[in-house]
């Protein structure tokens, strides 16, 4: 398969050569890394104990690593391999043929509720592509994919659609429990009211997305895979390759998140922010393309409850659905998103 057939146009490299690739680009080992990389780690497995070195994470960072997770490092490998196959396939077929429930995207991750993507134009493409799977509506894509058949490209992403499937229902339930623990340690650690915090997370609103940042080859270059923003979600969990290219912001600088092959990547989101009255960060992160290889990254994102009400001192009441509302009107307006700022009290 010629890789460059599968970017989308506006990311294919003009014809030539191929640019030399280092061979050791990106693979550090794991030891060199978690000693040079402040990001906390939380063992999931010691929660009970560790419950306020998980405050003191989200407090300070707004980002931790999670250990002893209890996903299998196969399923992991498994999943990237199985994305990158997809992303792989000819940018025609996954255009035709990657459609609801799944939606295909590149160059923003600002889709609408339907699926398609929303350039809000004040920023320019974002250097990545997508696949966007709402969990629970798995069931629905049978073994015919998410779409019909055609040539041989069209059954290689029907078959490729499938085996995602599988190992995503897998996948699915395992975050679930992990965000089902980790927000319960959270709600402990923040005195929240049960009465309220029960909706606060809902597991039926999970969604994944997949993501391929496509290498860029002009030498020294340095693309936005993803412009700064914080994520929407209560908790958003990432598994990514060894490419890296992820950063977070703290205290006015860019740090970089290095890749650990067996940890997870968790994230505050901004409804996690709200109910915690502004003492957990929602953490500000971007994802820059600097490596000749292409990444793959796969991010669960869980949200409160549909009819779930935010309650905090900063904040008006809120629901998520109005957070989104929002988020989608001045995406269009503006160009870009406001996010809680619209609803905090004066
Ligand atoms: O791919 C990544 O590392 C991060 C993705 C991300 O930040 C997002 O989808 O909100
Ligand atoms: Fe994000």
């Amino acid at each position: 398969m010629e890789l460059q057939s599968s970017y989308p146009p506006p990311f294919r490299r003009p014809s030539g050569p191929a640019p030399a690739v280092a061979p050791d680009e990106g693979s550090r080992t794991t030891n060199q890394i978690q000693e040079q990389d402040p990001i906390p780690v939380v063992d999931l497995q010691r929660l009970d104990v560790e419950g306020e070195r998980l405050g003191e994470a989200c407090r300070a960072w707004g980002i931790f690593r999670v250990v002893n997770h209890g996903v299998p490092l196969d399923l992991l490998t498994r999943l990237r391999d199985r994305a990158r196959r997809l992303f792989s396939l000819p940018f025609e077929s996954k255009q035709a043929l990657l459609v609801a429930p799944l939606s295909y995207f590149w160059g923003t991750p600002v889709l609408t509720p339907s699926g398609s993507a929303l350039l809000g134009g004040a920023q320019g493409v974002n250097w990545v592509e997508g696949l966007n799977v709402p969990l629970g509506q798995l069931p629905l894509l049978g073994d015919g994919g998410g779409g019909g058949g055609g040539g041989d490209d069209d059954d290689e992403v029907v078959t490729a659609v499938a085996s995602l499937r599988n190992l995503l229902q897998v996948y699915g339930v395992h975050l679930a429990r992990i965000a089902k623990l980790l927000f319960r340690a959270m709600a402990e650690d923040l005195r929240l009211d049960p009465a309220h915090s029960k909706s606060y997370l809902s597991e039926s609103t999970g969604f994944v997305r997949l993501y391929r940042y496509p290498h860029c080859s002009k030498a020294g270059s340095d693309m936005s895979g993803m412009e700064a923003h914080s994520d929407s979600s209560v908790l958003s969990i990432l598994c990514q390759d060894e490419v890296g290219g992820l950063e977070l912001y703290k205290d006015e600088q860019w740090v970089q998140v290095q890749p650990v092959p067996d940890a997870l990547i968790v994230n505050v989101g901004d409804m996690l922010q709200a109910m915690s009255d502004d003492e957990y960060i929602s953490v500000k992160h971007r994802v820059k393309v600097k490596k000749p290889q292409d990444r793959t990254s796969v991010c669960y994102f869980v949200f409160p409850g549909q009819d779930s009400v935010i309650r905090s001192s900063k904040y008006r009441p809120f629901t998520y659905g109005d957070f989104q509302a929002q988020v989608q009107q001045d995406v269009k307006t503006l160009g870009f998103k406001v996010g809680l700022p619209r609803f905090k009290l004066d």
